[in-house]
């Protein structure tokens, strides 16, 4: 699964295609050419007008608003037509974390966005983009109007969720790569009444305030982890503080470090998780914990936390932060 890209480079060889001029226009042709000729079967899939969402044919949905939320994102909302939803189940088919391929079609290119809240029952989905400055398909999502149609396919398993598999879930986001944690927050974490033992931590890195996930993203995390301080906590961090947010109490500036890792998952007790998870002198009486760190950003962010991806957009091993921390592969999940 490719990852959030970074603000240098992609790793898509299809990029280049709209900006680059003489011999470089050349090798562009020549990756277009290549692109046609060679088939792909995502690509290539038939859109249905009447078969449900699915991950084999593209589906036409209706942009319903883009609302701007900084230089750089909007929110958008997407609806497809009740009787597309998929119905294998409940909400149907959809279980987190998923996202959906969304297709140009200027250049037939598709990237994952992932549903914010999954699908409701109206069949709305509302992403959270970003457009890089010579990315694709974030700018030309960002260029679409209210009741244009994109094709879309999925649901397509980011990472699958299930109840009791683990006792801390800790993630790790950068930029949009907040967005599965969000789906996640918003479908398993939040639900009133559920009945999870887990715990979780959020821990989210921007580059300023500005940059902060929108208002709606950001006032559900931060009441939830008041409100809820022994099931959800959230931890938030910029690169450097730009003045906007209304108060500096609410983010640290700096990166998320090794010891803003152990800060935020120690809690005071001498007896924590964290202890019984990776001291050598656990006791013996307490089974260990079972901890999963997730972690989605930009390419420079998961390697300096958790190594980089190993071949192929595989997991590679486990590095930086995490593996200081004694944290196995297992433990370990690069989204
Ligand atoms: C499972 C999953 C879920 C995701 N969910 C979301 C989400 O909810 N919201 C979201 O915003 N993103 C999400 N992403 C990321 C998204 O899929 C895209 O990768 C992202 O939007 C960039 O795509 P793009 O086509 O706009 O940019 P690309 O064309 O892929 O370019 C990305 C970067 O590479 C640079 N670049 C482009 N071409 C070149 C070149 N020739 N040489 C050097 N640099 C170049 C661009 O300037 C830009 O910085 C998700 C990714 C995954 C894997």
């Amino acid at each position: 699964m490719p990852p959030f890209p970074n603000k240098g480079g992609s790793r898509r060889a299809f990029s280049a295609t709209r900006a680059a001029p003489g011999v470089a226009g050349l090798l562009a042709g020549a990756c277009l050419a290549a692109y046609f000729i060679y088939p792909d079967e995502s690509r290539s899939a038939p859109t249905s007008q009447d078969a449900p969402l699915s991950p084999t044919h593209f589906t036409p949905a209706t942009l319903l608003s883009s609302e701007t939320c900084n230089h750089d994102t909007k929110l958008i909302k997407l609806n497809i037509p009740k009787h597309l939803i998929p119905v294998d189940g409940s909400l149907h088919g959809c279980r987190p974390i998923w996202s959906i391929f969304v297709k140009d079609d200027d250049i037939q290119v598709e990237r994952p966005y992932t549903p914010l809240e999954g699908i409701d029952e109206e069949g709305n989905m509302l992403l959270w983009v970003k457009a890089y400055p010579k990315g694709e398909v974030g700018r030309w999502l960002h260029s679409k109007k209210p009741n244009e149609q994109i094709e879309i396919r999925g649901p397509l398993q980011t990472w699958l969720w299930n109840e009791n598999e683990w006792d801390e879930v800790v993630m790790i986001s950068g930029g949009t790569g907040i967005t599965p944690f969000y789906q996640l927050f918003h479908s398993v974490i939040r639900p009133a009444g559920s009945t999870s033992g887990t715990r979780f931590t959020l821990l989210h890195s921007s580059r300023t305030p500005s940059d902060f996930p929108p208002p709606l993203m950001m006032r559900q995390l931060m009441d939830y982890a008041e409100q809820h301080s022994d099931r959800f906590r959230l931890g938030l961090f910029v690169d450097s503080d730009d003045g906007s947010a209304a108060s500096r109490n609410t983010f640290r500036e700096g990166r998320i470090n090794l010891e803003a890792v152990r800060k935020y998952t120690e809690p005071d007790s001498p007896q924590n998780w964290w202890n019984r998870a990776f001291s050598s002198s656990k006791p013996t009486t307490s089974p260990q914990r079972r901890i999963l760190f997730l972690v989605c950003g930009p390419e420079p962010m998961i390697s300096a936390i958790a190594g980089p991806y190993g071949r192929n957009f595989s997991q590679g091993p486990v590095g930086g932060i995490l593996a200081e921390l004694g944290c196995t592969s297992a433990q370990v999940r690069k989204l």
